[in-house]
């Protein structure tokens, strides 16, 4: 917006500027130095905004001035007593920039002083008379335009305001899972994409912990993929529940879930993915009056014994692998091997 009232700006000082130049030329020279010191207020309006960057007060102040410049040309009638035509220019321009009830209440306000204008000429303020034919025809036609003006800049927030949810809703599918809610593998490899920059820039380390639900197929197959599905949301919860808000666990791909553990060692990371472990194999998932026990196995890795991502997530795979081979159930590295012992569950 702070563009376009730029934009506005500029091209007010030059068309002022011009139609200035003009008045001087054909003798009015008063009439000129009042619109020259519209040009300056526009221009020091813009210097103001150049400097303080307060995009509020720069709208506001181009309102101001434009409410100011209509009531002198309103009032003194302006060139050839053309002055209240530059309200259809106005109309529009406010209810753009201040949006359908601060515009309607600014040129419900316009029409008003208009019409005390043309009522009473005698007013001290007021040097010129209209036709009152042009009266009635300019009112008449001014409240038709400004509904109009209303109606259509309403419509145009109101579908630009549906097309940046439709534009969120989309963003938020295209990285969501819909089943579980945790962000997909695509969401998840640019979290990592930059959490590896950040380690690359500033040296913080962080960890990854890929977890597979063992013999998920058998799940599948004995309860039924409603069941599993059920399963699947509901350790999503868990691991929901069991990570820190800035840890963050995502779908990776049908029974896998990768959790990026940011400024986590690997010790630590092991510590957290042995208690959801602990807790999965602990307390089974009840769908539907049944019991279905539930175990994970899971590699973890850290940034710090990777030469990059995808030798990161190589190791990882890997370890996920070697808790598979080792039985399930059990997580590679275990804590004792990753403390220089052997590996433990
Ligand atoms: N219900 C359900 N099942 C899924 C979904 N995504 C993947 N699966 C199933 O998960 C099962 C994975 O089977 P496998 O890759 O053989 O692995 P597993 O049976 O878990 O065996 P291990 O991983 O070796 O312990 C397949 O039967 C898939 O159909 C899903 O969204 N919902």
């Amino acid at each position: 917006m702070s563009r376009f009232v730029t934009w506005l700006e500029s091209t007010g000082v030059l068309v002022l500027i011009v139609i200035g130049l003009w008045a001087v030329q054909s003798g009015d020279m008063g009439y000129g130095q009042v619109l020259f010191l519209f040009a300056g207020l526009l221009a020091a309006n813009e210097g103001a905004f150049q400097l303080s960057r307060k995009a509020i007060s720069h709208r506001n102040g181009l309102v101001v001035i434009v409410l100011l410049l209509y009531g002198f040309l309103v009032s003194t009638g302006g060139q050839s007593n053309t002055g209240p035509l530059w309200f259809y220019v106005i109309l529009p321009m406010t209810f753009f920039i201040t949006g359908l009830r601060a515009g309607a209440f600014l040129v419900g306000g316009g029409i008003l002083y208009s019409i005390l204008v043309f009522r009473f000429p005698e007013l001290p303020w007021v040097t010129t008379q209209y036709h009152p034919d042009f009266q009635l025809r300019f009112v008449a036609s001014v409240l038709f335009v400004s509904a109009f003006s209303g109606i259509l800049d309403h419509q145009r927030r109101k579908a630009r305001k549906e097309l940046f949810n439709a534009a969120r809703r989309h963003e938020y599918a295209a990285k969501t899972d819909e089943m579980t809610g945790l962000p997909n593998r695509r969401a998840m490899l640019a979290e990592l994409n930059r959490e590896w920059s950040r380690y690359h820039r500033a040296g913080h380390l962080f960890s990854i912990v890929l977890m597979d639900l063992d013999y998920f197929k058998i799940i599948n197959d004995h309860y039924g993929h409603d069941a599993g599905d059920h399963v699947l949301e509901s350790f999503s919860a868990l691991l929901k529940s069991a990570c820190r808000e800035s840890d963050l666990p995502a779908r990776w791909g049908g029974e896998e879930f990768l959790i990026l553990l940011p400024d986590t060692s690997r010790l630590d990371a092991l510590s957290l993915t042995e208690r959801i472990r602990q807790a999965t194999e602990q307390k089974p998932i009840i769908y539907e009056g049944q019991r279905i026990p539930l175990t994970l196995s899971a590699g973890v890795s850290s940034i710090t014994q990777a030469t990059g991502l995808e030798d990161l997530l190589k190791q990882v795979d890997k370890n996920l692998y070697l808790s598979k081979e080792h039985g399930r159930n059990r997580i590679t590295p275990g804590v004792k091997q990753d403390e220089g012992a052997t590996q433990a569950r």
